[in-house]
């Protein structure tokens, strides 16, 4: 039978590295409701805010690692287009967050053309038909189904988590579950990523939970209170799991969202570009991000930072964005029409939604 998984067609790991001692948890024993693997679950996620899932041996498991391979070479296939035909479904013209994005790197290709570090951000909501479709490449229409059915299946993986972690924080039964339904608007999204062989920097940005397939190394996380960076190795068959910024809101502190950086893979694997699938889940766009009432999370010192509470929505669009270059309406994000960086936007293509051209 053929591997699941295609890291062995990788060079490997590099040994001799330092590496994360993340608790591996099984999904298959999460769904069956076993205890131990429960409360070590519940631990990481107090202790490091990160873990390995290990999807094998669970029925949903192996599809999303099936999926995830799937995913994988298409990205592999996918940022092989032009930048000029990528650049169409760019931001900022096409959306602020939710599209292609690059950083350009320090190296020139054989054509002297500059090197770019990608992403491409789909969200959930244009996957699953909960709002008007942004303007993206064919391709990824072509492979909707597999979309769809990755997000449909990770948002499983993830609800299983969640209902654990509403138990252990002895909340009222499906608190958590209802800032996360599916088919409400959220930010949860699809990320594809691609990095050549080179210096590679990914900031930190907002999430509730996030799934993470990685193929090689580069992925790092710092050690709990020190400054010391260590590699989280990839496992074949198992995703890393990291709870995010409204975790730790939602519960005043007593979840743990973990530093992690990206860097270039050391050892034979710094040859290689670097792929990694992220399925960012969020919570719905109208949750304000602010601590939950009731059980473990009462006990919990109460802190005043004088912040003005945001919705979910507001918080992707400041975080993700970098700096916010535009405002908040009821219809949503809108650009300030002087905005610099719409000036170099390419020809908009029709169909996609209506930006305030600059005339400046
Ligand atoms: O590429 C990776 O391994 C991690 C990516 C990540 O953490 C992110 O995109 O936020
Ligand atoms: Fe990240």
């Amino acid at each position: 039978m053929a591997p699941l998984t295609s890291h062995h067609l990788l060079p490997p790991f590099a040994e001799g590295i330092k590496t994360a001692p993340l608790v591996s948890v099984s999904l298959a024993k999460l769904e069956s409701g076993d205890k131990e693997a429960s409360d070590a679950f519940f631990r990481a996620c107090r202790e490091l805010g990160f873990f390995y899932l290990d999807m094998l041996g669970s029925e949903l498991g192996e599809k999303i690692v099936s999926e995830a391979e799937q995913l994988n070479a298409f990205q592999k296939e996918f940022f092989k287009m032009p930048y000029e035909v990528k650049d169409k479904y760019g931001r900022p013209h096409l959306d602020p967050f939710y599209a292609y994005r690059y950083n350009d790197l320090d190296v020139k290709d054989e054509n002297g053309v500059t090197v770019r570090a990608e992403s491409y951000n789909l969200r959930k909501d244009d996957i699953r038909g909960l709002c008007e479709r942004l303007a993206c490449p064919p391709m990824i229409l072509e492979n909707q189904e597999l979309f769809n059915n990755y997000v449909v299946h990770c948002r499983a993986a993830i609800d299983c988590l969640l209902e654990h972690l509403n138990t252990h924080l002895e909340l009222p039964a499906g608190t958590l579950a209802n800032l996360h339904r599916i088919n409400e608007r959220s930010g949860d999204h699809v990320r594809l990523v691609q990095a050549p062989p080179s210096t590679f920097n990914e900031a930190r940005a907002q999430r509730s939970i996030t799934v993470l397939f990685n193929w090689l190394g580069g992925l790092q996380i710092r050690v709990p209170d020190t400054i010391e960076w260590v590699y989280v190795r990839p496992i074949p068959g198992s995703c890393v799991v990291n709870l995010g910024d409204a975790m730790v809101k939602f519960t005043a502190g007593l979840l743990r969202s973990n530093i992690h950086r990206v860097v270039p893979p050391v050892g034979e694997q710094a040859s290689e570009a670097r792929n990694s699938l992220v399925f960012f889940s969020r919570p719905e766009d109208a949750v304000v991000l602010k601590r939950l009432k009731g059980g473990l999370i009462d006990a919990q010192p109460v802190e005043e930072n004088g912040e003005a509470p945001m919705t979910a929505h507001e918080w992707i669009m400041a975080k993700g964005t970098g700096q916010l270059p535009g405002v908040y309406t009821k219809k949503g994000f809108e650009w300030r029409e002087n905005d610099e960086r719409l000036k170099n936007a390419p020809a908009l293509l029709t169909g996609m939604p209506k930006v305030v051209a600059s005339s400046a």
